[in-house]
Parts: C-alpha cells; structure tokens; sequence
C-alpha cells in the first residue's frame, strides 16, 4: 500500500525517498509549479539540492491523490500545520498521520498530535522525531529515530523504518514532542553563545542547563523521563547545538553575531520559544533560557543584556 508524505520540505522529500526503498511513495505539494520541477528533474532543488527521486516515488500536487493512503506523513512546518489540518480533515479523518514536524503552535499551545486529534477525531496520530537532518536521511547515512503513538505500534514502526532508518517505538507522545520541540529553542541559544564568541565551555552549560528546563516543563507535562533522555531529548538536543547543518544553530549564530539570515528559511525554535515561555509561565515552570529566546527573538532584549540576566540569577543547587 503507496504512503503519503504531504508536504516537499526538505525533510518531507528525504522521508519520502527513503521510505520509497521499501515500497510506492506519494509525495504532495501544494505549488504546481515545483511539483512540475520535480517531475521533470526527478529532484527537489528548491528545498533538498543534490538528492535524485527515486522511481518508485510519485510527485504530486493534487492531494486527493493521497485518499487511498492508510499511512500519510505530515512534513508542513508546525505554525502552519493547524490550518493544514482544518483544510484537508475530510481527506485525512480516518487515517494513520504521522507528523513529522517539531515544534508547539503558538495559536493554541498545542502539540501535533493534540492538533491532529482536534482537526480529526477519527484518525490515528504518532509522531516521529529525533536527530536526523534531511540531507543524511536522504543520502542513506544511518539514522535513529523515535516513533510515538498513544497505543502501542509495532506495526507502524516496522512499515516505516527502512534498511537505513532505524525506528524505536513508544507510547509518550507528549516526551517525543516536546523533545523535539524544546530542542529547537536550545539550539538556538547554543548558536547564541557561538555567534556572540561566548565559547564552547558556555556552550557546554548552556546546553545542560537548557535540558534541565526541558524536562521541567515536559515532567510538568506528563512526560516520561526516559523519553527526554532518549532520541527526541538528549539525542536531538546534541546534534542541533553543534552542528552548522541546524537551521535553527545558524540562526542562533547569526542573533548572537548581529548578522542577517534568511527569513525564508524555516525555523522552528522561534515561535516555540514564545509559545514555551507562554507554557511555562501558564504551568509555574522556570525556564529562563527559553524565555530569553523569546525575547531575543522578538528583539525585545539584546545579547549581552540576555547573557547578563541569565548570569546574574540568584546561586542555586544543581
Ligand atoms: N530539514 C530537516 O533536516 C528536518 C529534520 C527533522 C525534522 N524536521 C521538521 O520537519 C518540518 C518541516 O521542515 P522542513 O525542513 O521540511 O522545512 P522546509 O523549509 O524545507 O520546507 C517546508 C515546506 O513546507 C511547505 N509548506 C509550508 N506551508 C505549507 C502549507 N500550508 N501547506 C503545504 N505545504 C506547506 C513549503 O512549501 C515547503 O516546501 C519542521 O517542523 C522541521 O522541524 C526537519
Ligand atoms: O535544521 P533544524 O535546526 O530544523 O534541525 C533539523 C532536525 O530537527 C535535527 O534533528
């Protein structure tokens, strides 16, 4: 049976390619003219240079294409993911969703699967997270992921693991969002500390500091803390804070150095910052670094104003 991968983000179309090593693969975009490039080039220039399309992968730009598919993927960036839901609920009630985008939207506070739960009741949400960039994915290098679905799904796990995507299941979908989506925010402050020539010994505190903060609110939350220390956590909070692969890293590096950056380029860990900080404050939960992020962010504070706020909290036990 064909899967579906609804969106051609970078992340969307390296799903789509590997997972068409097992089987047909349909991935939807919503701009007909790229779908066109696609189709033509056999390769998805404008968001994953370099990878070719396997045959068995079929471009589309007509998502009722993907009414006959159990298991559709969801690649669309989280702020816009809610409103995608809403549109396309008659297409995708009933189905297995997978999002694989990581983040919490800022308009309800929510994560994907409570945002798939609330567009379509009917349907089965899992989500799948972890450190993985889209490039290596697409190239074949190995890669480890977590699948997280409320009933246990081992079935799931088999259909879309791959010879070189290792898939490891559980059942705290709030732990696998929430490190995927925290992590962001962290990663962002990692690059921060790099842009502003802070060092990597602060990079070091920051990043542990960061992860304590992340499980606060995600132990608040009903998370469970093996699932933090797992792929969606610990892994995936190391591989963005020091990698220049990250979009949001380099983000980070260019707050923190005052240069520009690319608005076009999709960056999650700046609007979960502000939806955290929101979370947070709601929950009674500390987390300054995210708070800071926020208001980096939304140049409500400058660098150096940040690092000193963070600096001179009161001294506390570890
Ligand atoms: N790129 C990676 O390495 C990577 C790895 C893991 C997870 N992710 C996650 O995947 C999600 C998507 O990231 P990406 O890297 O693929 O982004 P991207 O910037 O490469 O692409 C985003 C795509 O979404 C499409 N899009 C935007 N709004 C849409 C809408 N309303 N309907 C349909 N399509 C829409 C855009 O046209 C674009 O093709 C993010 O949440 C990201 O955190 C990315
Ligand atoms: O490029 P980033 O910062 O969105 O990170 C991509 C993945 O989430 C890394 O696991």
């Amino acid at each position: 049976m064909t899967i579906a991968v609804l969106g051609a983000g970078a992340f969307g179309t390296a799903l789509a390619i590997s997972l068409a090593q097992r089987g047909p693969v349909l991935l939807w975009a919503r701009d007909a003219a790229h779908v066109a490039e696609m189709q033509e080039s056999r390769r998805n220039t404008r968001r994953l240079p370099g990878a070719v399309l396997p045959e068995c992968l079929t471009v589309t730009a007509e998502i009722t294409d993907a009414a006959g598919c159990e298991v559709v993927l969801l690649g669309v960036p989280m702020q816009k993911m809610g409103r995608f839901l809403s549109e396309n609920a008659a297409l995708l009630d009933g189905k297995v969703l997978v999002s694989c985008s990581k983040g919490i939207d800022l308009a309800t506070g929510r994560g994907s699967v409570e945002l798939i739960e609330a567009a379509c009741p009917g349907a089965r949400a899992a989500v799948l997270t972890g450190p993985s960039f889209a490039a290596d994915i697409a190239r074949g290098l190995p890669t480890a992921l977590t699948l997280a679905c409320r009933t246990d799904s081992p079935g799931l796990q088999a259909r879309l693991s791959t010879p070189t995507l290792r898939l490891y299941r559980t059942t705290d979908t709030i732990g696998a969002e929430l490190g995927g989506a925290l992590k962001n925010v962290i990663a962002i402050a990692a690059g921060v500390v790099i842009g502003a020539n802070l060092g990597d010994s602060a990079r070091a505190a920051l990043m542990t500091r960061g992860f304590a903060e992340m499980n606060r609110l995600a132990m608040k939350l009903g998370a469970r803390p093996e699932t933090l220390m797992g792929l969606s956590g610990f892994g995936d909070l190391v591989l963005t804070c020091t990698s220049l692969q990250s979009r949001n890293f380099r983000y980070g590096i260019a707050l923190g150095s005052g240069a520009d950056f690319d608005p076009g380029v999709t960056v999650e860990g700046a609007a979960t910052a502000k939806a955290v900080t929101r979370l947070a404050q709601g929950h009674g939960i500390d987390m300054p670094i995210a708070a800071m992020i926020a208001a980096l962010c939304a140049r409500e504070i400058s660098v150096s104003d940040a690092v000193t706020a963070l600096l001179s909290r009161p001294l506390k036990e570890e």
